[in-house]
């Protein structure tokens, strides 16, 4: 029995064309329609019954808020129905990691959910869309897949939304997880997994965004040398709830990033510590005193999913402790 997928499209480089097949940077991306790139892969209707549907026509540096509750809530209304097997969507590489991750914690359900998106566009020679578009199909309408929260489909391989990240700018294997490696490979149209996603997801997380018409304001501040928190106190004052700091090693802050931050937090503002190396934990009560001041560490999340999961933490608590134990089991 042929499972029922329908692949929602929101843009990126996968829907782009540029003037020439030797052309890979420059282009106008999220031009094509998902039904025209559906229509030029005819292979994928023997893999699952394919439906297409636009939700945005942007490039992922262009997500907003907005977009994401709106995909959210379509994710939901579609795997309710049970004619939906599951779904893929196609999206900008850019951003894409934060929205597979942001759907990990939203999506209450078991059915797959995958996203796609290519590091050329359609028109380029050895364009990877169409195949990363096929893949991500055969991925989604996989018994396999299920229960294994949202995953990410590139290059032949998948990973969990927790981990994936983008890691080179412009190669086609930029999607891999430097911790703990792909979940497995997709090939000749089969999905071969060799691990499990170990942490909280889908229908086991306690996040809920239904009816949630915005989201907390958490911004990032970048660690490096003679860095001072002028950044993240005009954050605050803009309105931040959170704040992020991509630190120096394990979460290492100067004496100037931690005196700013422990006001800040004296203002109910939440502080999470987080690294800008890319693989690692950050270890509580290491070198910075978290218990002391009140702060929240990342464990392995990059940056730029802590603040995505402190956004959610913030619709229900400001409480660092309670923050805490969201960060170790999500
Ligand atoms: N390869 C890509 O998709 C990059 C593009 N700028 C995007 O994120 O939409």
């Amino acid at each position: 029995m042929k499972k029922n997928i329908v692949i929602i499209g929101t843009g990126g480089t996968i829907a782009g064309k540029a003037s020439s097949a030797a052309e890979t940077l420059h282009y106008t991306s999220a031009i094509l329609s998902i039904n025209s790139l559906i229509q030029e892969i005819p292979e994928i209707h023997r893999t699952a019954h394919v439906t297409g549907e636009q939700l945005s026509q942007i490039d992922s540096c262009d997500m907003t808020y907005d977009i994401w509750l709106q995909l959210a809530a379509r994710v939901n209304e579609l795997l309710a129905f049970n004619e939906v097997d599951g779904i893929v969507i196609t999206h900008g590489t850019d951003t894409l990691e934060e929205t597979a991750y942001f759907l990990n914690l939203v999506v209450q359900s078991q059915k797959p959910v995958v996203l796609v998106g290519a590091m050329r566009p359609v028109t380029a020679m050895s364009a990877d869309g169409p195949m990363n578009l096929y893949n991500a199909v055969t991925l989604a309408a996989n018994d396999k897949s299920i229960g294994k929260g949202v995953l990410v489909a590139l290059n032949d391989t998948m990973n969990c939304s927790r981990e994936v990240t983008k890691t080179n700018t412009m190669l086609q294997d930029s999607f891999q997880a430097p911790d703990l490696g792909y979940l497995g490979y997709i090939q000749g149209g089969i999905p071969y997994f060799y691990r499990l996603p170990a942490r909280r997801h889908t229908i086991c997380s306690e996040f809920d965004c239904r009816g949630i018409t915005d989201l907390p304001k958490v911004e990032i501040i970048y660690g490096y040398v003679d860095s001072s928190p002028i950044i993240a106190e005009a954050a605050v004052k803009a309105g931040a709830k959170g704040i992020v700091y991509a630190g120096l090693g394990n979460g290492n802050m100067s004496h100037s990033i931690r005196e700013g931050l422990i006001n800040i937090e004296k203002q109910g503002v939440v502080i999470v510590r987080s690294t800008r190396v890319s693989s690692g934990i950050v270890t509580r009560n290491g070198a910075i005193h978290d218990d002391e001041y009140h702060f929240v560490v990342s464990d392995t999340l990059s940056p730029q999913k802590a603040r995505i999961l402190l956004m959610l933490a913030l619709l229900t608590t400001n409480d660092p402790v309670e923050i805490q134990r969201m960060f170790w089991e999500y």
